[in-house]
C-alpha cells in the first residue's frame, strides 16, 4: 500500500505552534505579505528576521505530538509490509522528525535551517538571524534568510511530489485549510487519478468537498484512531 499525507499547521496546533487562519492565527495578527514574501525581506529584513526568530524559539520550545508519533508508526508499519509512506508537509517546523519520521519532504522549507541568498548555501540554524548574521561559507554579512518557502516563491520538490501522489492508492490531507496552492490543489489531481482520498481536521476545510472520506476532530485523536 502506498500512502500520500500532506500534513499543514493543524497537526502541530496540540504542541502549541499556531495555525495561520484559524482565530488567533499568524495570518490574523500578521500581514503575511509583509512578512513572508521576498519583497518584504528586501524591505525590511529586520521586521521579517524578528517574526521567524519568535517562530523559531516556538518550534525549539515544542514538542511532537501524538499525531506526529501515529504517523512515525505508520512509517514504520507501510515499510515492514512493503509498502511505503510519502509524507508530504506545508509545515516548517521539526515535529515530524523529532517523532521518528524519516523521510519528510518540506514542500515550504525548514525553519530551523538558513540559507544565505549570496553564495545560496544553507544549513541547520537554531538560532537568531539578524541582518549582522555572517554565512559561514562566504562569509557576507546580511545575506542570510530563513531557508522558507515565501508567498511567490516556488515550492520544493514539486516533481518527486507529482510522481508520489500519481502513483498512491490513498491520498490523505491533515490539518490544512486547503487555502494555499499549489498544496491546495492535490487533492483534486488525485481525485482525477481515481485515488480515495480522506480529509482529517477539526473542520471541513476549504477543499473538503472534494474527499471521498472524512474524519473531523482533534489531530492527535482523529489520526491515531484512523493509523492504529
Ligand atoms: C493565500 C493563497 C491564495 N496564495 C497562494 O496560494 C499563493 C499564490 C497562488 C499560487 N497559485 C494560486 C492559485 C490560486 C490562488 C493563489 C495562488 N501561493 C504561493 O505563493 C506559492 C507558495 C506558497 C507558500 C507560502 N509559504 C507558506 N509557509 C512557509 C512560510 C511560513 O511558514 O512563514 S504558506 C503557509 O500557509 C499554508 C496554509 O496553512 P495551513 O497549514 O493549511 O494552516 P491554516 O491555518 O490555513 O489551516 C489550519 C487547518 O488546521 C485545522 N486545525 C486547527 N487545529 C487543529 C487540530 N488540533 N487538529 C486538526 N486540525 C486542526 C483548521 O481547521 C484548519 O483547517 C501552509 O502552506 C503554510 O506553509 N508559490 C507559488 O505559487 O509559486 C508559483 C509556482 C507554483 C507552482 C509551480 C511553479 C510556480
Amino acid at each position: 500500500m502506498k500512502v500520500f499525507v500532506l500534513t499543514g499547521a493543524g497537526i502541530s496546533a496540540e504542541s502549541g505552534l499556531g495555525t495561520f487562519r484559524d482565530p488567533g492565527g499568524l495570518w490574523r495578527r500578521f500581514d503575511p505579505m509583509r512578512l513572508a514574501t521576498p519583497e518584504a525581506f528586501a524591505d525590511e529584513p529586520e521586521e521579517v528576521h524578528a517574526f521567524y526568530n519568535l517562530r523559531r524559539q516556538g518550534v525549539r520550545e515544542a514538542a511532537p505530538n501524538a499525531a506526529h508519533a501515529a504517523l512515525a508508526r505508520l512509517e514504520a508499519g507501510l515499510a515492514a509490509s512493503g509498502g511505503r509512506l510519502f509524507l508530504c508537509t506545508q509545515n516548517v517546523d521539526d515535529l515530524h522528525e523529532r517523532a521518528g519520521s524519516r523521510a519528510v519532504i518540506h514542500m515550504h522549507g525548514e525553519l530551523m535551517r538558513a540559507r544565505c541568498t549570496a553564495c545560496g548555501a544553507g544549513r541547520p540554524w537554531a538560532e537568531d538571524l539578524s541582518v549582522d548574521t555572517a554565512c559561514p561559507a562566504c562569509g557576507r554579512r546580511g545575506g542570510m534568510r530563513p531557508d522558507v518557502v515565501w508567498f511567490g516563491e516556488v515550492p520544493r520538490h514539486l516533481e518527486a511530489i507529482a510522481a508520489a501522489l500519481d502513483e498512491s492508492d490513498l491520498f490523505v490531507a491533515i490539518g490544512t485549510s486547503g487555502a494555499v496552492y499549489p498544496a491546495a490543489g492535490f487533492v483534486a489531481r488525485a481525485r482525477e487519478a481515481g485515488i480515495p482520498t480522506h480529509e482529517i481536521n477539526l473542520a471541513p476545510s476549504d477543499t473538503a468537498g472534494l474527499f471521498t472520506e472524512a474524519t473531523y476532530g482533534p489531530a492527535t485523536q482523529a489520526v491515531p484512531a484512523c493509523v492504529d
